[in-house]
């Protein structure tokens, strides 16, 4: 077992029969469905909110019944990834994509699990460029002012053409550096017109597992 795996798999131990369950996003986040739909097998009854197109369809594939955002008003326990934690488990998400429907979903989770491995956590968040979502028709006008907060954006592509979210929007890494008060960056990210979201998670999980590479873990 690897440490990722590890991570998600005592995720899993925390989900109970009647639980709405929210559902990362990534190749943490794929192990933990792999291992709640195994558990769904078992007859652990559960409904799942997803947190992107392609962890839908994969839960949708291993049998987890799931629900559409319109038709819950709160969920008992989210398990995902992240890019980065900190040691106040501050993160950052979104290297894949999913960062906005992954912070509604954390937003409005009674627990967030977050489940990563040791490469994933630092004293400081930034080394991880942070990726904001924004509206494609201000693109240029929007990282503009993004830039302006003191980082360097790159526009998320993929074979040549922006990267497009499950939201229709496009992706901005912003290379901030250090980032001494990720609250303050994300509040003045938020005062932009034209952001969506960012990838910054501050003060949303008590709960990080740690997985390790002999297939132990930690609670951070
Ligand atoms: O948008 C993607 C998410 O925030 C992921 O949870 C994050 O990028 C971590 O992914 P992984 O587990 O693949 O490192």
């Amino acid at each position: 077992m690897n440490a990722k795996q590890a991570a998600a798999e005592k995720a899993a131990e925390h989900i109970e029969s009647g639980m709405t369950v929210g559902l990362g996003t990534g190749t943490t986040a794929y192990y933990a469905i792999h291992r709640i739909a195994a558990r769904v097998q078992e007859g652990l009854d559960i409904r799942a909110v997803a947190s992107s197109k392609q962890s839908e369809e994969l839960a949708k594939q291993l049998g987890i019944p799931i629900v559409p955002f319109a038709a819950i008003d709160g969920i008992d326990v989210t398990i995902d990834g992240a890019d980065e934690v900190d040691q106040a488990r501050n993160l950052i998400k979104g290297g894949g994509g999913a960062l906005l429907r992954e912070k509604i979903l954390a937003a409005n989770s009674t627990a967030f699990i977050v489940i990563v491995d040791e490469s994933k956590l630092v004293r400081k968040l930034g080394a991880f460029a942070l990726p904001v979502e924004i509206v494609p028709f201000a693109c240029e006008l929007t990282t503009k002012q993004v830039r302006a907060l003191g980082c360097e954006p790159a526009l998320r592509a993929v074979d040549g053409r922006p990267f497009v979210t499950d939201n229709g929007n496009f992706i901005v890494d912003c290379d901030f550096g250090v980032i001494d008060d990720a609250a303050e960056l994300g509040c003045k990210l938020h005062r932009i017109p034209g952001v969506v979201e960012h990838g910054l998670f501050v003060g949303m999980t008590k709960t990080v597992i740690v997985g390790s590479a002999d297939g132990s873990v930690r609670y951070l």
